[in-house]
């Protein structure tokens, strides 16, 4: 348990990311006080079945009254909106954070609204599974896993550090980086990769040759891994793929041509180039494995939630 490092925690959205916060500042002890806000009435009322919090609030300006952290943890799609309704209410002093995937559009979003004397500091944790609502989230989700901050020039360095203590007394391993330089690296390690799975079981699911029940019944892992990848969340993803759309299409683009070698590898029998691009992958496998973000086992127990 640690000292608490903020009187009153606000999160204001509460899926799986904001229960999950909740969840890791109780066992850890890092807030005196948790406030929860979310729009829709189900929503918050489950949350307070789950005890996530100790208050509960529709209206997202009462929410962060007298808060020194808000979290926003709302698709991305929805901070501009929340930023404008919290804003005069917002504590001078407070830090004002959020959980999105994608970082430029958060700031262009964001920031006209913060006023003089609030710190907004963005944040993405890397840490996330499939599943989505206030029953998804677990307090360990964010052991061992990077969360990066995108501060502008001009934030206070001790609201930078205050925030970096959160991230770090909930498991992870805090970086910080420019907006537009997140962007381009989560378009290939993140937004990529689900974009070719949302693809690839799409394509699975058109296929007039192969019935729906033979891919069903016949999926070796691989496949499977991509069905996990595409049950996330819609919305999410969508707000995903609009608000990162220059960096998407410019590593879609890399990738088709890539895609493009490949094929013609394989059509003219290339075996020399397969095998030599399929050892300097498994490196990159290897590589992950030996940098400790990963074990070579079945990754099965790591993304179960409660759910
Ligand atoms: N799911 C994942 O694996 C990860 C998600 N993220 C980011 O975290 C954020 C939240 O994602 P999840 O928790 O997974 O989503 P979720 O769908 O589980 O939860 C979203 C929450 O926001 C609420 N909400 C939606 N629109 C709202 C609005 N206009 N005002 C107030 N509340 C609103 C919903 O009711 C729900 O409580 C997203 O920005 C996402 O990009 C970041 C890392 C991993
Ligand atoms: O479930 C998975 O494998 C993920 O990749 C989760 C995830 C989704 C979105 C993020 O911004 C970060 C992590």
């Amino acid at each position: 348990m640690s000292d608490p490092l903020f009187d009153r925690l606000t999160l204001i959205g509460i899926g799986l990311i904001g229960s999950s916060i909740a969840l890791a500042a109780r066992q850890h002890g890092l807030a005196k006080e948790i406030v929860v806000s979310t729009r829709s009435e189900a929503t918050l009322r489950r949350a307070e079945e789950l005890n996530l919090g100790d208050s509960y609030y529709l209206d997202a300006a009462q929410a962060v009254e007298g808060a020194d952290l808000v979290i926003l943890c709302v698709p991305v799609g929805a901070n501009e909106g929340v930023a404008r309704w919290i804003a005069p209410a917002l504590k001078q002093g407070a830090i004002l954070t959020d959980v999105g995937s994608t970082k430029g559009s958060v700031v262009r979003q964001v920031q006209p609204h913060v006023p003089a004397g609030v710190h907004f500091i963005p944040g993405h944790p890397i840490a996330g599974t499939e599943h989505s609502g206030p029953d998804a989230g677990f307090a360990s989700l964010f052991e061992n896993r990077w969360c990066i901050l995108t501060p502008a020039a001009d934030i206070d360095p001790a609201a930078t550090e205050k925030l970096s203590a959160f991230w770090r007394a909930c498991g992870s391993n805090v970086d910080t980086m420019d907006a537009d330089h997140h962007d381009l690296v989560l378009a290939i390690v993140s937004h990529l990769p689900h974009i070719i799975a949302y693809n690839i079981v799409g394509t699975a699911a058109d296929l007039e040759t192969v019935t729906s029940s033979e891919v069903i019944k016949y999926s070796a892992s691989g496949f499977r891994d991509f069905t996990r990848l595409a049950a996330s969340d819609p919305t999410m993803w969508r707000d995903i793929c609009l608000s990162n759309k220059d960096a998407i299409l410019e590593m879609l683009a890399r990738f088709s041509e890539d895609l493009s070698a490949l094929q013609r590898a394989i059509r003219w029998g290339d075996g020399d180039g397969l095998f030599d691009l399929f050892t300097r992958t498994r490196g990159i496998r290897r590589s992950i494995i030996e940098a400790g973000q990963e074990t070579d086992a079945p990754d099965f127990g790591r993304h179960q939630s409660k759910s």
